[in-house]
Formats: structure tokens, sequence, C-alpha cells
């Protein structure tokens, strides 16, 4: 059980709010699948499309699947000024060399994949509109001797994601045997894609279509249909049910930060489509 700073428990907190928290409690909350008739969630898009197209708001089709990987890269400490270039293991190198190949890897799939039959043209082709890598946390603790950096990945075909992790794999560890440094990789992380309901993302988009022209007065266009590369709780309930999302306009698709901004007015519209969508459901 997880410990706020405080040093009090998750399960602390519900007792004095006198939920006791045992297996036989959590199990009687459980939805029945049979109860729920589908799950619909509204978020921020975290990304910069509907900005970009001058529109508050868009509908999902899915939710791309994520791996996290943590890899540690172990060299040598050498003398800054005795080890000479062609004598050094010097992990930083190594790993900016590693990361570097993970950018080219994600941005061009297709020229490094090998096709074989884990790896077909159609799983690369499925990569190009959704396919992210990146780099996070890049640690050298406890010593220039030993770096670390996480990796994440994400796509909406799950083999494609896999043939990416593989591919990546195999050739951190043919240069790090080039550079004579140890290197280690460890999956941290992996959640599968999910493709949003069909009928619930068509509903979502005319209701989406309906709210702006009510506020407006004026045909909004095309609404758009877009792929979340963020996860989102839809994830977890589209083991329980029908999942779909509707996405609101930020600013800049900045998240995660002071500067995340949402208008007003793209909220009441974001409100205003699911009083649509319910509407057609009555
Ligand atoms: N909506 C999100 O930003 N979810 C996660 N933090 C993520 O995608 O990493």
């Amino acid at each position: 059980m997880c410990k706020f700073f405080s040093g009090v428990t998750v399960q602390g907190a519900l007792r004095a709010s006198s939920i006791e928290t045992t297996e036989e409690n959590l199990l009687q909350l459980k939805y029945e699948p049979k109860s729920v008739w589908g799950y619909v969630e509204v978020h921020i898009e975290q990304g910069p499309v509907l900005e970009n197209v001058g529109l508050p708001l868009g509908s999902v089709k899915g939710i791309a699947g994520q791996t996290r990987l943590k890899v540690t890269v172990k060299g040598t400490q050498g003398h800054a000024g005795t080890v000479p270039m062609n004598m050094r293991q010097d992990p930083m190198v190594a790993a900016a060399e590693l990361i570097v190949f993970l950018e080219s890897l994600c941005k061009q799939p297709d020229y490094y994949l090998s096709y074989d039959g884990q790896c077909t043209s159609s799983t690369v082709e499925s990569l190009a509109g959704s396919l992210v890598c990146t780099v996070g946390e890049i640690s050298t603790w406890p010593s220039a001797s030993n770096v670390t950096f996480t990796v994440d990945v994400r796509a909406m075909d799950d083999s494609g994601r896999e043939a990416i992790i593989y591919e990546f794999s195999n050739r951190l560890y043919h240069m790090c045997d080039r550079r004579s440094v140890f290197c280690n990789v460890e999956r941290k992380h992996d959640a599968n894609a999910v493709v949003c309901d069909p009928g619930l993302s068509t509903q979502l988009k005319s209701a989406s279509y309906t709210a702006l022209k009510r506020i407006t007065g004026e045909d909004p266009g095309d609404i758009p249909v877009l792929m979340s590369g963020a996860g989102h709780d839809a994830m977890a309930m589209s083991h329980l049910t029908k999942v779909g999302m509707l996405f609101v306009r930020c600013r800049g698709g900045i998240s995660h930060s002071p500067a995340e901004h949402v208008l007003d007015d793209d909220v009441w519209a974001a409100g205003m489509a699911v009083l649509a969508f319910f509407e057609t459901l009555l």
C-alpha cells in the first residue's frame, strides 16, 4: 500500500473515513459488465491538432499502446586527461548514440525494421500515423561510469510497437559491444492500444457538430477524429465496456505544466456536446 509523504497510507486514510479496504469490500464495488452500457470520457487533447484546425472539439478513434523501458549503460570511469580516446569506455557517448538511433528508428521505421514473419509491411505501414518514441529522464548517478535513461514507445499497432522494441534492443546490444560498454534494458510498463467503439466515436462526432452549430449558429465543418497518444482512464475501462472519448482543445497542446490552459467557452462546448450525445440516446 503506497504512502503519502505525511506517512498516511491510502488504506489508513480510507479507514479514517470508515471505509475498510478488504479484498471482499473492493470486490463488492466492482461493476458487473452487464450493468454498464458504455464509458465516455471528456479530456483535453494534450496535443496541438484541434488548435491547429481551429475547432474546440474532436472525437477519438483510439488510444495508443505504451511501453516504457529503462536502459542502463555501464562503462569505465576514465580520467579526463590520461585515458586516450581509443581506450575510453564512456557510457555517456554510448547513451547519446543509442538515443539518436531511437529517434532515427521511430522517424523511419520502414528503413530500419527487418521484414520477417513477425514484422510485415502492413505492420510498418500502420506505425506511420501514430508511432512516437521519446527519452525522458537521463541520469549519470552515481558517477559518469553509469548512465541510465528512460524510453517511452507509443503506437496504435501493438505488434508494430513490439517490432520497434525488438529492433531497438537488438541494435543497442551491438552498439554497446562495439563501444565495450555494458547495456541492460528493463521493461517497466506495458499497455496495449485501445480502439474506441466506432459507434460511440461517430455519435460523439455528430454530437460535437450539433453542439458547435447550436452555439455559433453556423456549420462548424468536419469534426476531426483523432488518435490519442496519451493514456487515459478509458484504457482501463475498455476491459469492462465499450469506450468513447471527446477531446477538448487546449492552448499550444500543453499539459502536465502550469501553462496548461483550456478556454471556458471550449469547456462549455464540450458540455453541450455531451448533452447532444445524451439526446441521441433518448
Ligand atoms: N493523459 C496523460 O497524460 N496520461 C499519461 N500521463 C501519459 O500518457 O503518459
